[in-house]
């Protein structure tokens, strides 16, 4: 598969969520634009109306919010969040300050995700919060507050949305808050949106929205004078977070991919992503609200060793993207992920194993080392938006990838596969089958030298497991022994070289015995469908030219071009002849013609995946052509169809 195309970003889900509740609480009425749809805005447009708050569509993801300037109308309500985490948090604390009565409730695994430290926090500022289930976690039923005290403590270290809840709510108290944040912040990023969109709104907090540079994330004072004034109007930024599957897409898949909506200049830290897929290797140019990534020069990524602190949730790309590495990459301070909307470390390790992977995961930390192959497979997302979208990516190693689940996308991104089919096109493929000595492997050569295509002989494939068998002592009619061998044998191409087992093979694989031998075996049902997969994994963007005899029919059926490559069996023991001379080695063109011939009934009448003219395949026969003029007609009908 390759990537190539363009795609408009849905907005940033934490803007989104932050620029409703904040419109929500301000005075006068705001106009949200580029809003992300999703489940979990639906949640909090859901809220906010329960609440009271007026909040109308204009179409075009654009709504009217009319402020309640922080008294929300309706004073008792039950509200459902879903999984929203970044709706449950906020409006915890904003409702906890508000002086009414909720029930907040999620889906069972919100109940999972821990608010007892945001729930500790309110309650030092007299906040009244009973858990309606286990001690720690939602449901919540909140009565109103009896506002006491000016400072509190508050846990950074598990999630930032315990901040950012606190920070949004503490205008409501109409007093000087100040806060200490225990334990090292993580996420810092998503706190500087919850600042950036508080400025917005006219509210500051000293010294972190004033003060440029490195900052003290220890301390810092909600002054009690501000509220919360509407702009008139707000755009939501394009999701950072969401550019991260494209970015990736783009690296791996060859691009170029361009995503607009976010860009150099943005309040999200996931735009950092981009920093670190640049630092594996994908060429990347930003402008001010878009960016646009080529993959590495070299083709394959570089793997790297990571603190993702600045970019939790696009950090979970980048462990999908280690599949496509050139060795191992480990992804440190992600302890977040343990509890999110699954614990991610886990997930991630249990489907990362599934496609090939070898995978250790800790507390805080995953070290991804890559499978020679990735392998098909169905794909679990626990009810985990990111698991679907990063795992589509899986699908760039050739072997396909079954994604279950997949609307769970819809929490942040309901038309994500959409998006991704329309930058996604398979690989082409030129396939070319023939008889022996057709002149197919050469042509197929040069057409892939041509094109810039990767080439695949499949006919080697054949030829060297024929060798393997033989030194190993197995006997060439011995289907089961042999499929195994086809699934054991280390078999590697680079350049023009091939290797078995880790030996460099010579000559002795285009001799005719070699030939003679991979026609047998490679007549055995069994023995074809082991080296299906190999021969598919060669399918790699930006193309690939391959032949052999079932290339059409069988092994790449979906190819753009199919040419059955022929000429009269004089013909080619002629240019056997010729080419075992030139390699020095002794030849007679009677045996040879013979020798054709016989392979020719063999690989034409077998029972598999016989040698014919596939359907959709067209004739070229060389016998009247050289080299170049063979190679300047498949170019021609490539361009035809192109
Ligand atoms: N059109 C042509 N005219 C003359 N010689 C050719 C032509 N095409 C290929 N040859 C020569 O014929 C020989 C056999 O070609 P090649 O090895 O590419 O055939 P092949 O079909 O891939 O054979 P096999 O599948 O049996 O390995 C080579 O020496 C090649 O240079
Ligand atoms: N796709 C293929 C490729 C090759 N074979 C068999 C048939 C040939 O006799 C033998 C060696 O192939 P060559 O190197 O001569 O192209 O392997 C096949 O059945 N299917």
């Amino acid at each position: 598969m390759s990537a190539r195309g363009t795609v408009r970003l849905p907005g940033s889900k934490s803007i989104s969520n932050r620029v409703l509740l904040l419109a929500a609480l301000a005075q006068g009425t705001t106009t949200v634009r580029d809003l992300l749809h999703s489940d979990d805005t639906e949640r909090m447009l859901d809220a906010l109306r329960t609440l009271g708050v007026v909040v109308e569509s204009l179409g075009d993801n654009a709504y009217r919010v009319t402020g309640c300037g922080g008294n929300f109308p309706v004073k008792q309500a039950k509200l459902f969040l879903g999984n929203a985490g970044t709706a449950f948090r906020p409006l915890t604390a904003a409702l906890a300050l508000s002086g009414g009565s909720y029930e907040l409730s999620g889906v069972p695994r919100m109940h999972e995700r821990p608010i007892g430290d945001l729930v500790d926090a309110l309650r030092q500022l007299g906040a009244d919060i009973r858990y309606l289930g286990n001690e720690g976690f939602p449901p919540l039923q909140i009565s109103p507050a009896k506002l006491v005290g000016d400072t509190v403590k508050v846990r950074g270290d598990v999630s930032s949305q315990f901040l950012t809840g606190l920070l949004m709510a503490l205008p409501l108290t109409g007093k000087a808050v100040n806060i200490e944040v225990v334990g090292e912040l993580i996420s810092k990023p998503y706190i500087k949106i919850t600042l950036a969109m508080m400025a917005h709104f006219g509210v500051k907090v000293w010294p972190w929205s004033i003060v440029e540079g490195e900052l003290d994330w220890q301390h810092c004072v909600v002054p009690g004078v501000q509220r919360y004034q509407s702009p008139d109007t707000i755009y939501v930024e394009g999701d950072a977070s969401s550019a991260s599957y494209f970015l990736a897409a783009g690296a791996i898949g060859g691009g170029p991919v361009r995503i607009e909506g976010v860009g150099r200049v943005s309040v999200q830290g996931d735009v950092r992503f981009a920093d670190e897929l640049s630092r594996m290797g994908a060429r990347i140019e930003k402008g001010e609200n878009w960016m646009e990534v080529h993959a590495p020069a070299s083709g394959k990524l570089k793997a790297i060793d990571l603190d993702c602190n600045h970019i939790p949730d696009a950090a979970m790309t980048l462990a999908v993207a280690a599949l496509f590495a050139d060795g191992t990459t480990r992804l440190s301070n992600i302890a977040s992920w343990r509890v999110k909307e699954t614990d991610r470390i886990a997930a991630m390790a249990t489907e990362l194993r599934k496609v090939g992977a070898t995978v250790e995961e800790g507390a805080d930390y995953i070290r991804i080392t890559p499978p020679a192959r990735i392998k098909h497979a169905a794909i679990d997302t626990y009810d985990d938006h990111r698991m679907a979208m990063c795992f589509s990516l899986a699908a760039f190693g050739g072997a396909g990838v079954r994604i279950n689940d997949p609307k769970c996308v819809a929490k942040t991104f309901p038309e994500y596969f959409a998006e991704f089919a329309k930058v996604t096109q398979a690989v082409p493929v030129i396939a070319i089958d023939g008889p022996s000595a057709s002149g197919k492997g050469t042509v197929a050569q040069r057409v892939a030298t041509a094109l810039g295509m990767h080439y695949l002989d499949s006919g080697a494939l054949y030829r060297l497991l024929g060798l393997a068998a033989q030194k190993r002592g197995i006997a060439l009619e011995a289907e089961d022994k042999l499929a195994e061998l086809a699934g054991q044998v280390d078999i590697r191409f680079e350049g023009e070289g091939i290797w078995l087992d880790g030996v460099k093979v010579g000559d002795e694989l285009r001799t005719e015995e070699a030939g003679a031998a991979a026609s047998r075996i490679a007549a055995l049902p069994k023995v074809r469908a082991a080296l299906l997969d190999k021969q598919r994994a060669f399918r790699r963007a930006p193309g690939l030219v391959a032949d052999g005899r079932d290339m059409a029919s069988v092994v790449f059926p979906d190819s753009v071009l199919k040419i059955f490559l022929t000429a009269s069996a004089e013909a080619r023991a002629e240019r056997r002849y010729k080419q075992l001379k030139e390699k020095g080695m002794s030849a007679n063109i009677a045996a040879l013609l013979q020798d054709i011939r016989a392979r020719d009934e063999r690989d034409t009448q077998r029972s598999v995946a016989p040698l014919q003219q596939a359907q959709g395949a067209s004739l070229l026969d060389t016998t009247p052509l050289n080299i170049e003029q063979a190679v300047q007609e498949v170019l021609s009908r490539y361009r035809a169809v192109k």
